[in-house]
């Protein structure tokens, strides 16, 4: 059990998978002595009153933050710029300021020039999710065991990302810390180039459906389901994902359609050794993974599969 609270006043700035885990996760464990929320549609603010998601549900992004000693960004990434010049002039003196966006350099960009002298900015990114989003989509438990990276900047304030990693651990996540870039490029092979080929499969095989009417639905095997799973993602988090993490995005696409060639090659060459040794190498990866105690993207895992497309 906590202590205490570990902020005073939580502002969470978007309400939905993400805010809404992080509101239910504070109040259980007596994290935070308030927290007050703020979406930009009235329709998503209503919901959040109705079930209760915060303690306050206020109408501007300027009130949430007014005296809040923790400040969260938890929209798009596409919109994390415009959320941060809206609240830069209502901040407190030696507020902490994070984000939650799956993309970080691109974040530190848009939102760093806005970030007042005195405010702390520590960018962060829980790897925990569903494929559901919106204020009703958040639980409590959603990042326990799960890794949640922070990129401080050069000129971090060791004080507050220690209290934020405090938070984050009280959570029930495990904090780590890397570079912004490296962050990037490890997402990019551990969540985004897996996302992006999970939506293009599922079309294709909507694309094979308009041919073989409702089989593929009726036949769907465990492994196209896992993929529709993933393709129900939402959809605007995820265009701004690939479109504020493009270069890392399409370098790996590159080095997955080079190999994929090589796949194809051996299919079509009837070469099994090829395809055994393959497939040996990676199911030893997702063994791995499971070792690991995670059965999401974890960092060390990350770090191999960054490390090897070096
Ligand atoms: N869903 C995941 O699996 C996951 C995991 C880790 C991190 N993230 C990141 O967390 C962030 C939020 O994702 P989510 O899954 O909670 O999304 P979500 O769609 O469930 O919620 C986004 C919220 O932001 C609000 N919003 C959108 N634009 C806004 C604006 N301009 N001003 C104020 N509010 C605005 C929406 O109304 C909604 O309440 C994203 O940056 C995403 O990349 C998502
Ligand atoms: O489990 C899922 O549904 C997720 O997609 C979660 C997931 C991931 O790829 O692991 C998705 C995006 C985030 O930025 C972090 C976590």
């Amino acid at each position: 059990m906590s202590e205490g609270p570990i902020f005073q006043r939580v502002a969470l700035i978007g309400l939905g998978l993400i805010a809404g885990s992080m509101s239910l996760a504070m109040r259980e464990g007596g994290l935070a002595a308030r927290v007050v929320g703020y979406a930009r549609s009235a329709e998503t603010r209503d919901t959040a009153r109705e079930i209760g998601l915060v303690d306050e549900v206020v109408d501007s992004a300027a009130e949430a933050v007014a005296g809040a000693d923790l400040v969260v960004l938890a929209v798009p990434v596409g919109a994390m710029g415009a959320v941060a010049a809206e609240i830069a002039p209502h901040l407190a003196p030696g507020a902490i300021l994070t984000d939650v966006g799956s993309v970080k350099q691109s974040v530190i960009d848009a939102v760093g020039p806005h970030v007042p002298e005195g405010v702390h900015f520590i960018p962060g990114h829980p790897l925990a999710g569903t494929e559901h989003s919106g204020p009703r989509s958040g639980f409590a438990t959603l990042f326990r065991n799960r890794w949640w990276l922070l990129t401080p900047l050069p000129d971090s304030d060791p004080e507050a990302v220690e209290k934020l990693s405090a938070l984050v651990r009280a959570m029930g996540a495990n904090v780590d810390r890397m570079e912004a870039p490296h962050h990037d490029l490890v997402l990019a092979v551990t969540s985004h180039v897996p996302h992006l080929i999970a939506y293009t499969m599922v079309g294709v095989a909507d694309h094979l459906r308009r041919v073989t009417e409702s089989e593929v639905v009726r036949y769907s095997a465990a492994g196209f389901r896992d993929f529709t799973r993933i393709a129900a993602s939402d959809p605007t988090m995820w265009r701004d994902v690939f479109l504020h993490n493009k270069d890392a995005t399409l370098d790996i696409l590159g080095r997955f359609a080079e190999e994929l060639f090589v796949l194809q090659r051996a299919i079509r060459m009837g070469d099994g050794e090829h395809l055994h040794k393959y497939f040996t190498g990676t199911r030893a990866i997702r063994r791995g993974i499971i070792e690991a105690g995670q059965d999401t993207a974890a960092p060390d895992f990350g770090r191999a599969a960054a490390k090897a497309v070096r």
